[in-house]
């Protein structure tokens, strides 16, 4: 076997437990082969055979599941810090929709290149993203070694039928031609924006031809008053009943957001399998609202996390994310024991790759070889009660000292392996400034 073996770290168990093992991987089949004593199949499928086990050092670590960042836009790591302060619709349609109207294919690889820099530096190892040109961030993907679902992201309001039924026809085509793509780490969803800033007609004969051709559907949902309201006034529905009738709700699917969602709602996504991608950074920052994540969790919904962009976060480290996660969940039920840290921890990593329908997401015998080594031997991590708190509480992206995923070490020793760091600052720096002069000149 073509070992890679972890050694010398404690391990986050899919039970919670956290145990002294060393973790065996088969980079040829990217997969966990053994977590101490506990293998899969014959013992001697875990001995290196003929080559030398390339080795990690994990002591003073805390070995985890790659995280899974399940709903996010990596290109708009050009508009970091470009418009603040502002609400979703105004920020929106005054800022960033006029910037991304100048947005050309290089752009969108340079910032999705410095997008996964900042993902692999921060230990997450999947990733759902909706944006343009999307054959370009799949190249990066490809390159990067992460895994990924992508989808082209709809929006017809404001074009004719034919620019619209355009767009649809894209969602559509990138939903088929990338699947698989990366030797099958990237797969892909057919991606609405909204359920406002797609016409019905067009919503319901995308979702129809994405359901033919088996790819799951992703959209921005229930995430403002100010997107629900018109839903509920002009249809007399709330939003999720409308996505229900356009048949865009199902255990494939997975909607960011949810903030603003009701007692039936809740049921209806528990009672369908579709999971919601709760953005806690995203909606604090636009002032959206708070997502009812333990009413979501209690009714058996799947809760992942997700960053959303970097120009509404305004980073991509989903540490920050539990954090939030957890904060704000406890805000919102009004109980400090609501939304614990183990429940973070799981939506960071195993519920994100249920709802995205990649492997990953836990660390036993079979699973996906997709880890996050982070350092537990800094000051802020010190002393170790509880390791799960410190994920949740009190850990950075910048504590994780090596990534893997599918059996490939994509860091090391906080050194990027597949991509050439400084090469990607300085060319996304150049394309952000370029394409907001040219925004601007407009
Ligand atoms: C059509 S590609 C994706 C589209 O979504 C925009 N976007 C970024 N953040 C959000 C958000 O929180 N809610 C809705 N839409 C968002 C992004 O700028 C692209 O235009
Ligand atoms: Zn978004």
């Amino acid at each position: 076997m073509n070992a890679l073996r972890v050694t010398g770290g404690r391990v986050l168990r899919p039970d919670g437990r956290v145990t002294e093992s060393d973790v065996t991987i088969d980079r040829d089949a990217g997969t966990i082969v053994a977590v101490g004593e506990e293998t899969v199949g014959e013992s001697d499928e875990t001995e290196a055979n003929g080559e030398a086990a390339e080795t990690l050092d994990a002591s003073g670590s805390l070995v985890i599941p790659g995280l899974v960042n399940a709903h996010t836009h990596v290109s708009m790591t050009l508009l970091r810090g470009y418009a603040d302060d502002k609400p979703l619709d105004p920020w929106l349609r005054e800022d960033i929709w006029p910037v991304e109207a100048e947005l050309t294919p290089d752009d969108i690889e340079a910032g999705a290149e410095l997008g996964v820099l900042e993902l692999i530096r921060s230990g997450t190892t999947a990733f759902a993203d909706m944006y343009f040109a999307m054959d370009r961030v799949a190249d990066v993907v490809d390159r990067a070694g992460l895994r990924a679902r992508l989808g082209h992201g709809v929006v017809t309001v404001g074009k004719d039928e034919a620019d619209a039924r355009e767009d649809v026809e894209e969602g559509l085509a990138v939903a088929r031609d990338l699947d698989g793509a990366a030797d099958g780490r990237i797969r892909t969803a057919f991606m609405p924006h909204s359920l406002t800033t797609v016409d019905e007609v067009l919503l319901r004969e995308g979702v129809a031809e994405a359901r033919e051709a088996g790819v799951p559907i992703h959209l921005h949902a229930n995430e403002t008053i100010d997107e629900v309201d018109p839903i509920v006034e002009e249809r007399g529905e709330r939003p999720i009943d409308y996505a229900a009738d356009a048949d865009a709700l199902g255990p494939d699917n997975f909607f960011a957001h949810g903030v603003h969602l009701d007692g039936g709602e809740i049921d209806r996504l528990a009672q369908t399998g579709t999971a919601i991608v709760h953005c806690p950074a995203s909606n604090m920052k636009l002032a959206s609202g708070m997502a009812p994540v333990q009413r979501l969790r209690d009714a058996g919904v799947t809760v992942a996390l997700g960053t959303d962009g970097a120009a509404s976060n305004n980073d991509l480290d989903l540490f920050d994310e539990m954090r939030d996660a957890a904060m704000l969940g406890k805000l919102a039920a009004d109980d400090a024991s609501a939304v614990p840290a183990e429940a973070v921890v799981e939506m960071a990593t195993a519920a994100g790759a249920a709802a995205l329908g990649l492997p990953g997401g836990r660390i036993e015998p079979g699973a996906a070889a997709d880890l996050a080594i982070v350092d537990l031997d800094v000051p802020h991590l010190t002393p170790v009660h509880d390791p799960v708190s410190h994920l949740a509480y009190a850990a950075r992206g910048s504590d994780v000292r090596h990534t893997v995923c599918d059996g490939t070490v994509l860091m090391r020793d906080r050194d990027v392996l597949t991509l050439d760091a400084d090469e990607i600052q300085a060319r996304a720096a150049d394309a952000a400034h370029d394409l907001v002069a040219r925004a601007e000149r407009d």
